[in-house]
């Protein structure tokens, strides 16, 4: 309503139009655990076909956009999302599109092999070793066991044993040590970050034989983080920021690692761009700005 005229399209030789352009896109696209629906005025959206870890290859979407008539958006790299979840829209300008711009949008996804995958969360079995005369003598109670199992159950993984330490360096390098050789496939070691005498835990990660990747990471809350490997086990040693806020650089590392993935020191160092939370009273994360500049 409210239109005079109707429009009549013919298309030319080496023409597509824009609904079949869309769709072509939306196939190319979708990486594993990426579904593509159907076009309405060209654009395809993408869903997340499991629960997992979205992965955008941003060189290979950068090219796409780069393409004229065409464009791709999509959510940041490494969002945590459910099945069923929006994590992409295609579509194409103009009503028609040269045939060779969807052939090369076609070429650059399968050169990538993907643009959008969902990966994965693995099932990892965690040491957890909570360091801290004052929790190992009961003089207080352990608050951050709790913490660190939540999230790592939320993943799909399990807790398989949880140490109560001294401070003690050798005696925390040595629990670190029997946990991997005991079959775990991450280990969280808790407090003792930081810059007290008996603050021993970034030593004690060491003395493991653990290789660090590194000590302080440009995230707040989270900065006395450190990541370290023993083989290919991650040892994390985590501040106590990490048990008395909500999100803090655990959330931002944590579901990487749970996907399997080897996270280096050039990544970690990528976090300080948006790696400042803003402390929101409302605290509406993983809808808002913390961990969202990084482009790895
Ligand atoms: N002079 C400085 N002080 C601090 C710095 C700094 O750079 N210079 N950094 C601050 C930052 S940032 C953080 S984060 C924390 C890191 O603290 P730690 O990881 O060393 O934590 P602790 O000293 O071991 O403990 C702090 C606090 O939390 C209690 N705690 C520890 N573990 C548990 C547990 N499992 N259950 C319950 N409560 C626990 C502990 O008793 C202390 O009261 O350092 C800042 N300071
Ligand atoms: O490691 Mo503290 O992280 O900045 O709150």
């Amino acid at each position: 309503m409210g239109k005079e005229n109707v429009y009549v399209l013919s298309l030319e030789p080496g023409d597509v139009h824009e609904d079949e352009a869309g769709m072509r896109l939306g196939a190319a696209v979708a990486g594993p655990g990426v579904m593509a629906c159907m076009p309405k005025e060209s654009r395809v959206n993408l869903f997340a076909d499991r629960d997992g870890f979205l992965k955008i290859n941003i060189q290979a979407l950068e090219s796409i956009n780069e393409l004229p008539d065409v464009i791709l958006s999509t959510l940041p790299n490494n969002t945590v999302v459910n099945k069923g979840d929006l994590l992409a829209g295609t579509k194409v300008i103009p009503l028609v599109v040269n045939e060779m711009t969807i052939a090369r949008a076609e070429n650059i996804c399968r050169q990538a092999c993907w643009i959008l995958e969902v990966a994965p969360f693995r099932s990892y079995k965690a040491g957890v070793i909570i360091t801290g005369n004052e929790v190992y003598e009961k003089r207080i109670r352990d608050d951050f066991g709790f913490v660190i199992a939540e999230k790592v159950e939320s993943y799909g993984s399990s807790v398989m044993r949880v140490e109560y330490v001294p401070d003690n360096a050798g005696t925390i390098a040595e629990k670190i040590k029997k946990m991997v050789r005991d079959g775990a496939g991450i280990i969280f070691a808790t407090g003792g970050m930081s810059v007290d005498p008996d603050d021993v835990t970034p030593n004690a990660i060491r003395m493991s034989g653990a290789v660090v990747e590194k000590y302080g990471a440009p995230a707040l809350p989270g900065a006395m983080l450190m990541l370290a490997y023993l083989d290919d086990v991650p040892v994390l040693g985590i501040p106590a920021c990490g048990m008395f806020f909500k999100i803090t650089v655990v959330d931002l590392l944590l579901p990487r690692l749970l996907a399997g993935e080897r996270i280096t020191r050039k990544e970690i160092v990528a976090l300080a761009h948006g790696g400042l939370c803003r402390m929101c009273p409302q605290c509406s994360y993983p809808n808002c700005t913390f961990g969202k500049g990084t482009c790895f």
